[in-house]
């Protein structure tokens, strides 16, 4: 029987796939798997990695009956039309929430659209500093894995830990996946600050008010200030906004330096940054920079001029 099936044949999906595989059977679900099958290896998006004899790829969801773990990796703007399709495919088991970022529509995160989703599953998150191109490639790598279920957690720990990904348990899910989200717009926001020249001074600080701001918003929305001081939050922050791997990273670092971004790339800060600043609105939370971001990929503001609004907000104490 498959245990492991994986929704999203992207990078990360591929990744994971690939790991996971190492141990047992793995069916990878593609909306279109092109080349993959016959080439076995995912060309488009995770290049040079072969894929083993034991994954096996499908285009047809009902193929993944018999899994009873199911990670999604999908984009996150794609995620709720693609449950509103396919809800009933993935009902009942244990779901793991890989993609990062907050949902434009509802406002809401991964795992909540999949608990909305799908109310007979459990639900967890699988986050925190990893390039797929790492994982693929069996570098060491931990995780954050957060479920609030007590038997259903440290059994998904088990099962998904690989001896080169290494999974820290939590139960706080909002905390885990708030850090993903907003670590993608602080990359923006870094890679703005280098493209722009301003500097790893300059990055220092954005890292850590952002840093400030992603606790602030977490923490009144019911997280655990030790989760993102975790994996899932400082330990992906500084990951994305300081290497050249990171594709939010260099979408700011073009729009910093006035060139074109890279065309089709998966840059989940664009999207979460207007989510995020639309949510911290309405609660009033004070999020400067997430909202500078917004403003700059929305063509309202350039990255001078967010800078000096940056700069000119009234000194306070850290
Ligand atoms: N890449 C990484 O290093 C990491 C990524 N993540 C997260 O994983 C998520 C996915 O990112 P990543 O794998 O990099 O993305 P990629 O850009 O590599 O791939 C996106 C994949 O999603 C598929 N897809 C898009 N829309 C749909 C849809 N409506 N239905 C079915 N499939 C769809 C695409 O299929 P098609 O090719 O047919 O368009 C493609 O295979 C993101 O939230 C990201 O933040 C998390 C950790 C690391
Ligand atoms: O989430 C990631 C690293 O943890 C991948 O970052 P990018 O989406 O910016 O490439």
């Amino acid at each position: 029987m498959t245990a492991i099936a994986i929704i999203g044949a992207g990078a990360f999906g591929t990744a994971l796939a690939v790991t996971l595989a190492q141990q047992g059977p793995v069916i990878l679900w593609a909306r279109d798997l092109r080349d993959m099958a016959r080439d076995r290896e995912n060309r488009a998006r995770l290049p040079g990695v072969p894929l083993p004899t034991s994954l096996s790829l499908t285009q047809d969801l009902a193929d993944l009956s018999a899994a009873s773990i199911v990670l999604v990796a999908l984009p996150m703007q794609q995620l709720g039309a693609f449950l509103a399709r396919n809800a009933t495919h993935l009902d009942g088991r244990s779901l793991v929430a890989c993609s990062k970022g907050v949902d434009l529509a509802s406002g809401k995160g991964p795992s909540a659209l999949l608990a909305q989703a799908c109310p007979g599953a459990t639900v967890a998150v699988l986050t925190g500093p990893s390039f797929a191109a790492d994982i693929a490639r069996g570098l060491p790598t931990a995780l954050t894995l957060a479920c609030a279920d007590p038997v259903a957690g440290p059994a998904l720990q088990a099962q998904l830990s690989t001896p080169a990904l290494r999974l820290y348990r939590s139960t706080d899910l909002t905390g885990a996946e708030l850090g993903g989200a907003v670590k993608n717009v602080i990359a923006i926001a870094a890679g703005m600050v280098m493209g722009a020249g301003l500097g790893d001074s300059a990055r220092a600080a954005l890292m850590t008010r952002g840093y400030a701001e992603m606790l602030r918003l977490a923490v009144h929305l019911g997280a655990r200030p030790e989760t993102l001081a975790g994996l899932s939050g400082l330990g992906d922050l500084v990951l994305t906004c300081t290497s050249d791997l990171s594709r939010n990273f260099r979408f700011g670092r073009a729009l910093g330096a006035g060139s074109a971004p890279e065309e089709g790339a998966t840059v989940e800060g664009v999207a979460t940054a207007r989510a995020i600043t639309a949510l911290a609105r309405n609660r009033g939370i004070d999020m400067p920079i997430t909202t500078m971001v917004a403003a700059v990929v929305g063509g309202e503001l350039t990255v001078a001029d967010a800078m000096t609004a940056l700069m000119a907000r009234p000194l306070k104490e850290e």
